[in-house]
């Protein structure tokens, strides 16, 4: 029976004294927790919330960094066929109120020790109907407990929710990408067959709980029967720290966004090049900018480089290896072929199948790990999960991505960027990326990002922000600001680019500012561009 408990902690079964986490303790030392012992907390962890009365199908919001406790409280729910929503102890209290306000809850599950479990009325935003434990390797401690309902407890069969993420959808308005256990243990199965773990293996974990590349992250740590290493956040923002952390833990693996390796390219190249156990790398969330990436390469070779590619929607749908050294002439990174099990189809704007090579055409996905619906949002579900248009009678349903892509020579995919990410500037389609691709050719620079700034009445102005990188990199190199010059960035960018595609402004930043999920903040960057430079 697939079940996100079943499969995670299959490795209690043939090797229990195995570490199935190793964290960061409260005296500043590791501490281990074997899979045994995970399984006994999960089991205690469930045997504490099945006293609480919820009903099968009642939700919990899991409030907490990713550690041990987090692990087998989700697990633990997960036994009872309760969907948890993961969410991070520095989510805003507006952003909170809003996933509460949308996911009603029954049950709030803080983790003991993060910092609003010691606010004095920490019961502050959580709505009276809604019961609120803390949980602690002893144990889940009731501090108000659920509202008395009906039950009507029932078996757990693997198409109920594992989890809801709700991811800050573009309109305000929350959505609630709904996974169920099937469709998570079929992700994770598949990815196995691509061997990219062994059960020797570290896996530091950077993401937030309320990312799913942590929970893929979990998922594929433990169902590899590895072990998971999760970077606690403070350490992860010192380069010096984080590698320290890497190194005292022993990781082999290092799993996060490509931002996080910003800093330490930057400020702690050499210590990076003396990592010694590091054997493979995956990224995923956005493009890896290819001057950071070509470094990267450069101090750690024989390290294995993964681009992994996929939305929430599917969890994931595949997994390349970066060629390694990566050509000069390289202009972008391949996200290669489907998973086993998982097919993609490009469509066209007129709807209809692209097959020749180079052509564009939105990412239409048949996996088995495809989500149940949007929370609650019926609409949204429709235009996501849409029929099979190479099978429309047919029932069944495909995901339509929202990703534009085209196929190379070797039918390998490219993407090309959201399609609502399209923009028009004088009538022309401007692809920003493209803008991008371009300034991280100019020396000197090793990101880029631009963005549209809409303009009362106007057409909006085409903005872009760089981050300078040296090789062997240091400080923000003031010269580089000084002698940044916009007017040959400019001159750099008319070479290749079409006139409506050249930025009218081009700013040297320290750094790009990041979203909670560690991907570049276009919304903080556009709000940056308001104030004069
Ligand atoms: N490798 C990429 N290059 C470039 N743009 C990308 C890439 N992976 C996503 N994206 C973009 O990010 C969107 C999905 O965003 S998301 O729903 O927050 N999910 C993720 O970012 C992570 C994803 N669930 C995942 C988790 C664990 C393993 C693999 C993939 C995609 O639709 C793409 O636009």
């Amino acid at each position: 029976m697939e079940n996100l408990r079943g499969f995670l902690l299959r490795a209690a079964k043939t090797t229990p004294e195995k570490p199935a986490l190793v964290e960061r303790s409260a005296d500043g030392g590791l501490s281990t927790l074997t899979y045994r012992q995970l399984e006994d907390r999960v089991d205690a962890y469930a045997a504490d919330l099945d006293k609480l009365g919820l009903d099968t199908g009642d939700r919990v919001v899991l409030e907490s960094d990713v550690t041990g406790c987090a692990v087998a409280m989700l697990l633990a729910c997960a036994t009872l066929g309760l969907p948890f929503i993961p969410v991070s102890p520095e989510t805003p209290a507006k952003r909170l109120a809003a996933v509460l306000d949308a996911a009603e809850p029954a049950l709030f599950a803080r983790a003991a020790g993060a910092a609003r479990a010691a606010a004095p009325e920490d019961t502050a935003g959580i709505p009276e109907s809604v019961g609120l434990v803390h949980f602690d390797p002893d144990g889940v401690h009731t501090r108000r407990p659920p509202l008395p309902r009906a039950r009507h407890r029932r078996r757990v069969v693997s198409t109920d929710t594992a989890y809801i993420i709700f991811t800050s959808g573009t309109t305000g308005r929350p959505k609630g990408v709904v996974m169920s256990h099937r469709a998570v243990v079929s992700l994770l199965s598949a990815l196995l067959t691509e061997e990219l773990l062994t059960p020797d293996d570290r896996v530091a974990t950077t993401s937030p709980l309320q990312f799913d590349f942590a929970l893929f992250d979990i998922g594929f740590a433990l169902g590899s029967g590895a072990t998971l290493v999760p970077v606690p956040r403070a350490e992860l923002t010192w380069p010096r720290h984080f590698l320290a952390f890497l190194d005292e833990a022993a990781v082999t693996h290092v799993d996060g966004v490509p931002s996080i390796w910003r800093p330490v390219l930057r400020h702690e190249p050499e210590r990076l090049a003396e990592l010694s156990g590091l054997r493979g790398i995956l990224f995923t969330g956005e493009d890896f900018p290819l001057p950071e990436l070509r470094r990267l390469q450069r101090l750690l070779p024989g390290v294995r480089i993964t681009n992994g590619y996929g939305a929430t929607e599917s969890m994931a749908c595949s997994f390349t290896e970066v060629p390694s050294p990566l050509p000069d002439d390289l202009e972008r990174l391949s996200i290669g072929f489907p998973l086993p099990g998982y097919d993609i189809t490009l469509i066209g704007a007129d709807g209809r199948p692209v097959e020749e090579a180079g052509a564009e055409g939105q990412i239409h996905l048949r996996a088995p790990s495809l989500f149940t619906g949007y929370w609650d949002d019926p609409e949204a579900t429709r235009a996501a999960l849409v029929p099979d248009p190479l099978d429309p009678r047919s029932g069944r349903q495909v995901l339509r991505s929202g990703d534009l892509a085209c196929r190379g020579e070797g039918g390998e995919l490219y993407f090309l960027g959201r399609a609502d990410s399209q923009v028009q500037i004088r009538g022309h389609r401007v692809e920003l990326r493209e803008v991008e691709r371009r300034l991280l050719e100019l020396p000197g620079v090793s990101a880029a990002v631009a963005l549209l700034v809409p303009q009362e009445g106007q057409d909006p102005r085409l903005l872009a922000f760089v981050v300078p990188g040296r090789e062997g990199g240091t400080e923000f190199d003031a010269e580089f600001d000084a002698e940044f010059d916009k007017a040959e960035a400019r001159a750099f960018c008319a070479e290749t680019l079409p006139g409506y595609m050249i930025p009218q402004d081009i700013r040297a930043v320290d750094d790009i500012p990041l979203t909670a999920n560690g991907k570049a903040d276009r919304a903080a960057l556009a709000a940056r561009a308001a104030t004069p430079s």
